[in-house]
């Protein structure tokens, strides 16, 4: 008897959900992607390559598309969601009575919900009913198009079940693509989320013409912020030091091909907020979920300067020199 090969369905066929499609497809799994696009789509199936994102890299034939979520579902061992994560709550409304009732959701995303504080994994739960432990999250030091091009590249995947975790960590292990696996779902996506708030200030302190000293102590600093607010909230510190904290922000804070650090850059050089946002195309993350972390910080009395002063610079209550000047004046303390 000829075994059934493990099928995954990719929502959908943006820069990274390509990306991770295409490396579940190298590591044996049937990919299907969904694409809101017919254009996407048909390109995929005829071409096999995602001209939207990246016209020049071939997917292996085990990847298909379709623009029907129903059909993208059908049978899937694996639903894995990368889209912007303020459209989440949405979209699950209208794609949640296709998934199966052994489905394993896998959330790629890197944002905190606006409103209520919540985490991609929480919204997924809450708006699904599914139960937390069969939602497994993959995060980490990530940049698309590296891993396009076959570039080495790892990953934590976490999961309160950790049956679960190695489960996606199987069917995402290629010879370019090393996955870990933990249970600190809170510690992994706070990293995600938080990394990208500072890579816009990297950004800003680079379009700014600062140096590295300066983009240093921000990484530096953001990870103690990043840290405070995720172990507050019942993350494990460890993690924070780890691929989906430390590891993340660095490749953040230090690529250009980075949106949030480009879109940082943008405002470090003036552009006004309506000005950088029409030079990006695809999802910046941490523009919007800049609000929900510092709301959340709020309301658990975490101190976060930086994501506070890049807050205000994205609302426009203050000037670049106003921002570096406030920062550099706080009043000395202890490092911690
Ligand atoms: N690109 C990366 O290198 C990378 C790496 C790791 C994690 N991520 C995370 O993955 C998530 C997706 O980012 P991306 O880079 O793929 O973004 P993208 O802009 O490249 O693609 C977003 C995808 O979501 C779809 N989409 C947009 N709005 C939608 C809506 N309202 N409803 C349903 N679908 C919608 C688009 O059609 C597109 O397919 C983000 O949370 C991001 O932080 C991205
Ligand atoms: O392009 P960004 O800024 O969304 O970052 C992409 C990934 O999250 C890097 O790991």
């Amino acid at each position: 008897m000829t075994q059934r090969h493990t099928r995954a369905a990719v929502f959908s066929a943006g820069s990274w959900g390509t990306a991770v499609g295409k490396i579940m497809a190298d590591a044996g799994t049937n990919v299907i992607m969904h694409a809101r696009r017919g254009k996407i789509a048909d390109a995929i199936n005829a071409t096999h390559r995602n001209p939207g994102y990246f016209p020049d890299v071939e997917l292996p034939p085990t990847v298909t598309a379709t623009t029907d979520p129903a059909a993208a579902l059908e049978g899937a061992d694996f639903l894995v969601l990368s889209i912007p994560a303020q459209s989440l709550r949405a979209s699950l409304t209208a794609w949640a009575p296709h998934i199966g009732p052994h489905t394993v959701i896998v959330s790629l995303m890197k944002g905190i919900e606006i409103g209520s504080g919540l985490r991609a994994s929480q919204v997924i739960t809450e708006a699904t009913g599914i139960a937390a432990d069969r939602v497994a999250v993959l995060s980490g030091p990530n940049l698309a198009r590296e891993i396009m091009g076959g570039q080495p590249a790892a990953a934590t995947i976490a999961c309160p079940d950790e049956d679960v975790a190695h489960r996606v960590q199987r069917a995402c292990h290629t010879t370019y693509f090393r996955p870990y696996t933990s249970t600190d779902v809170a510690g992994c996506e706070f990293g995600g989320a938080v990394k990208n708030v500072i890579a816009l200030a990297v950004g800003i302190a680079s379009g700014m013409g600062l140096g590295h000293n300066a983009q240093s102590m921000l990484i530096t600093r953001g990870l103690a912020e990043t840290t405070r607010l995720a172990t507050a909230l019942g993350a494990h510190p460890a993690t924070l030091a780890g691929l989906a904290g430390l590891g993340d922000l660095v490749a953040t804070c230090s690529s250009p091909l980075s949106r949030n650090r480009t879109f940082g850059t943008h405002i470090g050089q003036g552009l006004t907020m309506a000005e950088a946002t029409a030079a990006t195309r695809q999802t910046t993350e941490g523009v919007k979920s800049a609000k929900a972390i510092l709301a959340l910080a709020g309301i658990h009395g975490v101190e976060m300067p930086l994501t506070e002063i890049v807050s205000d610079l994205l609302h426009e209550k203050v000037t670049l020199d106003q921002a570096a000047a406030a920062l550099m004046q706080r009043p000395p303390k202890p490092e911690r």
